[in-house]
């Protein structure tokens, strides 16, 4: 049996990002980039004012206070938008300036509005009653990003203030990676949709619906197919149907040692689709490969439905990231105290469902305990849905005690 580490890097050895694209802004929106970006100007490109007030030289309003004003004259007038202006602040004068409003020549301080009597006076003058310190309220040019400066790297995810920045510099087009396009097929005679009434022996097909919201919560643009029966011609021919829309493909089921295993079947015989066991449970019979002209990777994970779950946590979504262009995080581990004691099988990882406690006593320093949300059948649908992490059990221990240390994987929720 492969360790579930030796299996992971044969699936990624096998991955190449998806070739990326340019994209306008809005269309780049919750895209990973796939460029580093560089700033080709400053920002702000020019020194300008944060207040609406008056652009001064200090040396003429120092000491002005409520009682003993400075009086300016007031020469230039600076909306925002206008041209920087050439003409420098002579002694004694100032400049009426918007927010936004590149600061004149000459000019070292921006006094607010408020602190003026806003020329109320009527002859061309203002009344200062409050001196600015150096620089105070001016927004130097470069202070916020210098040209030449890498402002985004590849990888980043970009969310809507990604998106203001790379606005903000100028850029209308970025190199971004598609959103991978998953399809998911169930496999199973025995499978009928849910809403639909179940014939005896048959049941609903739920792990097309695991999966294929488990994709979309990893980011991925999802084609569910629901179920093909377990007929080798019928799955060979909805695979291929399927690939033109499909950068990775996902089957459950038909994959272990009964007699009716259309998908290792069908699919092993291709010859680029491997079998295998990995030393996990649940999730041990596991298969991986390319197939169709495009050597679309595809998944076929197992029937029982915690199995498809465990095995898409562990293997598939570090497989949508590297299509992604994106590495593996190197997280620390999170550890929880066990709450109870339970038994492991032996040379298997082990991946139990988990409910996350709070110490009793609470408080910042409370040691996050577990308890198990369910036993550890690989069927119990009822207490994945309750779970909110999974406890990972290494492979050569055999029974976790009460207060034991473990390593949890928390769950998404939406
Ligand atoms: N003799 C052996 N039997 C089994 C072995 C083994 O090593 N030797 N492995 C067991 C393990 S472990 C697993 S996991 C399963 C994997 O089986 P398959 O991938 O072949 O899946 P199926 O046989 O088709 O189904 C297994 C189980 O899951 C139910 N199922 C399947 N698809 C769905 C679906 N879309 N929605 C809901 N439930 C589904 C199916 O009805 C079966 O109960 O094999 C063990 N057997
Ligand atoms: O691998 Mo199976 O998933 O142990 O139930």
């Amino acid at each position: 049996m492969r360790t579930v580490e030796e299996h992971l890097s044969v699936i990624l050895s096998r991955l190449r990002p998806l070739p990326p694209f340019e994209q306008h802004l809005l269309d780049a929106h919750g895209h990973y980039l796939a460029e580093d970006v560089e700033a080709t100007r400053d920002l702000p490109p020019f020194d300008n004012s944060a207040m609406d007030g008056y652009a001064v030289r200090l040396v003429d309003v120092m000491g002005a206070d409520q009682d003993t004003p400075a009086i300016l004259a007031v020469e230039q007038e600076l909306p925002a938008g206008v041209a920087p202006s050439e003409i420098e602040l002579a002694p004694g004068t100032c400049a009426r300036i918007m927010t936004g409003a590149p600061v004149p020549p000459g000019a070292d301080a921006i006094v607010p509005v408020e602190w003026t009597d806003a020329g109320a006076a009527g002859d061309g003058s203002v009344r200062i009653h409050r001196a600015p310190a150096l620089g105070q309220h001016v927004r130097g040019r470069g202070e916020d990003v210098r040209a030449g400066q890498v402002v985004l790297t590849a990888g980043t995810h970009l969310g809507a203030r990604q998106i203001g920045l790379l606005a903000g510099i100028g850029r209308d087009l970025v190199s971004v990676r598609p959103t991978p396009r998953v399809v998911v097929i169930s496999t199973g005679a025995e499978l009928v949709e849910p809403g639909t009434e179940p014939a005896p022996g048959q049941i609903h097909d739920s792990n097309s619906f695991t999966l294929a919201t488990a994709a979309r919560e990893a980011g991925a643009e999802v084609y569910r197919v629901g179920m093909v029966p377990d007929e080798g011609k019928i799955l060979l021919d909805t695979i291929e149907d399927q690939l033109i829309r499909a950068d990775l493909v996902i089957t459950s089921g038909g994959v272990s040692m009964g007699a009716y295993e259309v998908v290792k079947e069908t699919l092993g015989r291709l010859g680029t689709v491997e079998f295998t066991k990995v030393a996990m449970q649940p999730g041990m019979p596991q298969g991986f490969g390319v197939i169709g002209p495009d050597e679309t990777p595809i998944f076929t994970l197992p029937g029982n439905p915690v199995s498809a779950f465990v095995s898409f946590e562990v293997f598939v979504k570090p497989a949508l990231r590297a299509l992604q262009g994106l590495s593996q995080p190197d997280e620390e581990p999170e550890n929880a105290l066990a709450a109870e004691a339970f038994g492991s099988p032996e040379g298997r990882r082990q991946f139990l469902r988990g409910r996350l406690v709070k110490h009793p006593e609470g408080g910042e320093h409370s040691v996050t305990r577990v308890t198990l949300a369910s036993g550890s059948g690989s069927h119990l649908m009822g207490g994945l849905a309750h779970a909110d992490c999974l406890i990972v059990v290494p492979e050569q221990v055999t029974r976790v005690e009460a207060g034991d240390q473990v390593r949890i994987i928390r769950l998404e929720s939406v």
